[in-house]
């Protein structure tokens, strides 16, 4: 039975200050970085070891990662950072307040924005500040390619082309993985293992810095599901919706 530890990053800052954040490379908040230690403390204490670790390019995942593999002892493994793991594009919401988003365009079409597979947020332009496609991190990005805003299709496309072209493939020669990404990285990750259709995901809000197992067949196949915490074994549907 093949195993993968699924972690939202801790806690950020703009979680704090329910500001939309997408690409944007925030920090950990105080709590987001206890929530990552507590993590690593209890996949420890279950016995988890892990052979190497997938992550994005933003610092709130990167930071939980490191701070979960200091907590484990295993700071050595290899780590491979793709921008393909990153939080969804949120386009020209990037760092509005959700709740003032809604005053001004009505809850309906903000939770449309966050929540819809198909809607896109708006798009963000070119010359805007926020429109970071020179920076050295994206180089690797063919012209284009940089999103504008994605809506939950588009996140889970580039998801699942990294998933299927080097998570998958280590899976299955053996590797015992931990993947530290983002709520709709995440998300798009759980729809396409459980086959969750249409807008079926909508509802599910994966909470920050708790790990979160599949148990999976040699096709990579889901067998069961479950978050870790200090007790042990969660079942899914047992934490509270996230709204940050
Ligand atoms: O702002 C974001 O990037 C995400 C995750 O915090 O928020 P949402 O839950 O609205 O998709």
């Amino acid at each position: 039975m093949i195993k993968v530890v699924l972690i939202r990053h801790g806690q950020s800052v703009w979680n704090v200050e329910n500001r939309f954040t997408g690409w944007t490379d925030v920090d950990l908040s105080a709590d987001g970085l206890e929530e990552a230690r507590r993590a690593g403390a209890v996949l420890k204490k279950r016995g988890y070891v892990f052979d190497a670790a997938y992550t994005s390019v933003l610092k709130r995942a990167i930071g939980t990662l490191w701070i979960v593999l200091r907590e484990m002892d295993l700071m050595w493994i290899p780590e491979h950072k793709s921008w393909m793991l990153n939080e969804r594009h949120y386009g020209a919401l990037q760092g509005l307040n959700k709740a003032e988003t809604a005053v001004r365009y009505g809850e309906e079409q903000v939770r449309l924005w966050r929540r819809s597979v198909h809607i896109r947020p708006p798009a963000l332009d070119r010359t805007d500040d926020r429109y970071e496609a020179s920076d050295p991190r994206y180089r690797t990005l063919q012209p284009g390619e940089y999103p504008l805003a994605e809506n939950l299709e588009d996140t889970e496309r580039r998801v699942l082309t990294y998933w299927q072209g080097e998570i998958a493939q280590a899976l299955s020669s053996g590797k015992r993985i931990i993947v530290a990404a983002h709520g709709n990285t995440l998300r798009a990750l759980v729809k396409h293992l459980d086959q969750i259709p249409g807008d079926g995901i909508a509802d599910l809000n994966i909470p920050t810095g708790v790990p979160l197992v599949y148990e999976l067949d040699d096709q990579l196949v889901p067998i069961r599901h479950y978050y870790l915490g200090e007790d042990g074994e969660i079942p899914d549907g047992t934490f509270p919706a996230h709204t940050g």
